[in-house]
């Protein structure tokens, strides 16, 4: 009797347990676990054999990575953002690509305007003095500011752009942003369109929440902060390299703007000496914004549904270059093999 063998499914690094059962509920699963970053070499190595690829960052995705992948049907990761990922070289190996957009909107909106919140009014600073023992020490001038009646300003509104807006409504503030595209549901969520320059100048809270790509790369450099209020507060939730660090400290440090909030940061992990880290006015998260248990637990789950559908030629639930994802054919084919079986048809012997 014809036995059919699992897909294999690479890992290359360390993921939730939960998930990698799941996983291994479909296909069979070649994890590297070791906490240091797998060697591109023996990664690609793994993928000769491999049907599907579960990419755990940092890895740069590129048409070099899978050259040498002949069985290669699907790659998924446990993010919305994809820019370590070479998208166009995926499609022309007619590789799908799953991300996880919407399961996270509401977990990372919250987290921006934890920030906002946070900065606004100086938790950070006065928390510590508590803790200290130095109460009554606190200087005058750790103020926050209101956030009802102020404006924010969203770069990048898209799906959390979204849910960011919902909350700031549920504040008092206005809210404004720049896409490269105005939206069409302006009315249902109060929110007005702005150039980039005007909405610099008009916002007192500027959010970036946008994707970073070729056009974003350093989107927020000197001139950017130049064009910002004295007093505004600047946080990204977006990816560190939107940023040019080196722009966003001078501006902390001469009082262009007045206090920056960062869940990215360039690079990612900080080291321990970057002058980032020195600088008082800013408030840093290591990259936490999609991170509770639930929100991760459904992120992975969703990765892995799209891995199993894609080594199984089946379309992914959420597919970047939708033009490549498996279409309903496979699945009509499917059902037309599923028929046969019911008239008897015994598949083994077309072996
Ligand atoms: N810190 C964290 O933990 C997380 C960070 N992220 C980051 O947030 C990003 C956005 O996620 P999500 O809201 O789901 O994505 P969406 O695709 O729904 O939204 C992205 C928005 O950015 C806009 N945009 C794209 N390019 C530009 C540009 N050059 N200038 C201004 N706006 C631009 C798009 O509008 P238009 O096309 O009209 O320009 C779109 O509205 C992710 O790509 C990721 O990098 C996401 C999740 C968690
Ligand atoms: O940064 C996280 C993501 O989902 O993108």
């Amino acid at each position: 009797m014809h036995m059919e063998r699992k897909p294999l499914v690479v890992v290359n690094g360390l993921v939730r347990k939960d998930a990698i059962a799941y996983l291994k509920e479909h296909v069979e699963v070649r994890q590297w676990t070791e906490k240091t970053v797998m060697p591109r070499e023996t990664l690609k190595e793994w993928l000769v054999e491999a049907d599907g690829l579960w990419s755990v960052r940092p890895l740069d995705v590129d048409a070099d990575l899978i050259k040498n992948a002949p069985n290669l049907k699907v790659i998924a990761q446990a993010a919305v953002g994809y820019d370590n990922v070479k998208i166009d070289d995926l499609t022309a190996a007619g590789i799908p690509y799953g991300n996880t957009p919407g399961v996270l909107n509401e977990t990372v909106a919250e987290l921006a305007f934890t920030l906002i919140a946070t900065a606004s009014r100086r938790i950070l600073e006065n928390a510590n003095f508590v803790k200290n023992g130095r109460w009554a020490q606190r200087p005058s001038n750790i103020k926050g500011f209101d956030l009802s009646r102020r404006t924010l300003g969203i770069i990048g509104m898209g799906a959390i752009g979204v849910s960011i807006s919902r909350r700031a409504r549920a504040f008092g503030m206005t809210v404004v942003y720049h896409n490269r595209h105005p939206r069409n549901d302006d009315k249902l969520y109060k929110t007005t369109y702005m150039e980039l320059d005007e909405l610099l100048a008009t916002s007192d809270v500027v959010c970036v929440m946008a994707p970073l790509t070729d056009e974003t790369y350093h989107m927020c450099d000197e001139a950017f902060f130049r064009k910002m209020k004295n007093t505004a507060l600047f946080v990204n939730v977006g990816r560190g390299p939107i940023v040019d660090t080196e722009a966003l400290i001078n501006a902390l440090e001469t009082g262009e703007i007045d206090y920056a909030a960062l869940d990215v940061t360039d690079p990612e992990p900080l080291p321990a000496d970057h002058p980032l880290l020195c600088v008082e006015n800013c408030l840093i998260v290591p990259h936490i914004g999609s991170y509770t248990d639930r929100t991760r637990y459904d992120m992975s789950i969703l990765t892995a549904d799209n891995i199993i559908a894609g080594v199984h030629k089946k379309p992914l639930k959420t597919c970047v270059n939708e033009e490549v994802n498996y279409k309903k054919s496979v699945l009509t084919e499917e059902i037309a093999l599923e028929e046969l079986k019911k008239v008897g048809v015994d598949l083994s012997d077309f072996d």
